[in-house]
C-alpha cells in the first residue's frame, strides 16, 4: 500500500500560540508590522513567518536531506563532527546528550556551513559527501542566500526597534566572515508508546539556539515550547509554508536580555504522527566568529551621544561568538559528559532552574 505519509497535526493536543508577521509587510516597511516582529521578539522569541517566499528552496531542502539522511550510517560516519565543538559536517543519534542525566539525544543532523555553501565550489571549513557537495549550486546556496537575506531583514527592524545605530546589527553578522551560520536538516525516528510517556521523552533537549535568528521549518509535531511565566511544555502547531523563527542567545545578549531567546525541545510527533520518522530544517545565523558577545545597546546610545557619563548597565563578559559556540557544542558531546556538571557548562542564557525544576516534575 502506498504509504502517504504522516498524518494532520491532530486539532485535540494543546499547542503554544505564535504570532504570525507577514515578511512581506516587513519588506514593505510596514511599521505595525515591525511592533508586531518587536512583540512576538520580546514577549516569546518565537513567531511565525508567512509570505517569506522561500517555500521552494525549503522543499528541495527537504528532498536533499532526505535522500543523505538515507545514506548508510557507514558512509555518514566518514562526515562526523567530532568531539571538539566542530558543527559542520553529520552528528550520528546519541552523539550529543539530551539532559543533565546525560540521557542520550535521538536526532541525526546534517549540518552544512554557510561559508561552505557561499564559497563553493571552494571549501572553507569542509568537505561533504558527494550527493550533498552536488547541491550546492541547486539546493543549499540557494537556500542559503535567501535565509541570510531574510534573516538580515529582520534582524535590521529588531536592532533599529533596540536603538541601535544604522550598520551596527549588520556589523555583527559579517557575511564574508567566517562563523557558526549552518543549514542543518534534522531527522528522529518512529517512536512508540503511550503519547502522555513519549511527551515526556526529549528527543533533542531543552535548549535556547546559539546564534541570532532561527529561520525552521516544520512539517510534523514534535517542537515545543517552554513560554514565559508557565510550567508546561505546549507544541508548536506546524502551518503550511509558514516559517517558524525564533531568537536565539547570541541576540538577547546583544540587546541586554530584551529580546528573549526562549527554552524549546523537540519530543515524539504527537499521537499518529509518532510513527513516523520527523523531519525538520533550519538556516541558523550566528554572529561572526571574532564578535564579542556583548549588550550592544549602550554602544549604540554612546554612538548617539545620550548616554549619561555613569550609566550602571551590567556588562558580562562572554568570550567571542566562535568561542560560545565551540564551548556549547563540547559540552553537549556524549563524549565529553562527566555528569551534570559537564552538563551544565553547556548551557546559554536558559534559566537552568526552570529545565531541572520542569525534568523533576515529569519524573
Ligand atoms: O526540529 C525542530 O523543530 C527544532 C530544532 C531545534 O530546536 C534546533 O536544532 O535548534
Ligand atoms: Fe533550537
Amino acid at each position: 500500500m502506498a504509504d502517504h505519509g504522516p498524518p494532520p497535526f491532530p486539532d485535540d493536543v494543546p499547542t503554544h500560540p505564535l504570532l504570525v508577521i507577514d515578511y512581506a509587510r516587513i519588506r514593505a516597511g510596514d511599521s505595525g508590522e515591525k511592533d508586531n516582529l518587536w512583540k512576538a521578539a520580546t514577549e516569546l522569541g518565537f513567531w511565525y513567518l508567512k509570505n517569506h517566499g522561500v517555500e521552494h528552496e525549503v522543499n528541495e531542502m527537504f528532498k536533499l536531506g532526505k535522500a543523505f539522511m538515507e545514506l548508510p550510517l557507514d558512509q555518514k560516519m566518514q562526515y562526523e563532527e567530532g568531539d571538539d565543538g566542530m558543527q559542520f559536517g553529520y552528528k550520528a543519534a546519541g552523539l550529543h546528550t539530551a539532559d543533565e542525566q546525560g540521557t542520550l539525544d535521538a536526532t541525526e543532523f546534517l549540518d552544512v556551513a554557510k561559508d561552505d555553501a557561499l564559497a563553493f565550489p571552494k571549501a572553507i571549513h569542509r568537505s561533504y559527501p558527494p550527493l550533498v557537495a552536488d547541491a550546492f549550486p541547486t539546493t543549499l546556496t540557494p537556500f542559503v542566500k535567501r535565509s541570510i537575506e531574510i534573516n538580515e531583514t529582520l534582524l535590521r527592524v529588531l536592532g533599529k526597534k533596540l536603538g541601535l545605530e544604522d550598520g551596527v546589527m549588520e556589523s555583527m553578522h559579517i557575511k564574508e566572515e567566517r562563523s557558526g551560520c549552518v543549514t542543518r536538516v534534522i531527522r528522529t525516528p518512529p517512536q512508540q508508546g503511550e503519547p502522555q510517556v513519549l511527551e515526556e521523552q526529549a528527543l533533542l533537549g531543552a535548549h535556547t539556539d546559539f546564534g541570532s535568528l532561527s529561520f525552521l521549518h516544520n512539517r510534523q509535531g514534535g517542537l515545543q515550547v517552554l513560554a514565559p511565566g508557565t510550567e508546561r511544555w505546549l507544541y508548536v502547531k506546524p502551518l503550511p509554508d509558514h516559517a517558524i523563527c525564533n531568537v536565539g542567545d547570541a541576540l538577547n545578549i546583544f540587546s541586554g536580555g530584551l529580546i528573549r531567546s526562549n527554552m524549546h525541545r523537540v519530543v515524539a510527533p504527537p499521537k499518529a504522527q509518532a510513527a513516523y520518522e520527523r523531519y525538520s530544517m533550519a538556516f541558523f545565523t550566528r554572529p561572526h566568529d571574532s564578535v564579542v558577545l556583548r549588550p550592544l545597546t549602550k554602544e549604540s546610545v554612546v554612538v548617539a551621544n545620550k548616554v549619561k557619563e555613569n550609566s550602571n548597565y551590567a556588562e558580562e563578559e562572554r568570550g567571542t561568538a566562535g568561542e560560545w559556540l565551540v564551548r556549547r557544542l563540547k559540552n553537549l558531546r556524549t563524549k565529553n559528559y562527566h555528569g551534570v556538571d559537564s552538563y551544565r557548562q553547556h548551557l546559554g542564557t536558559e534559566d537552568y532552574g526552570r529545565i531541572t525544576g520542569v525534568a523533576v516534575a515529569a519524573v
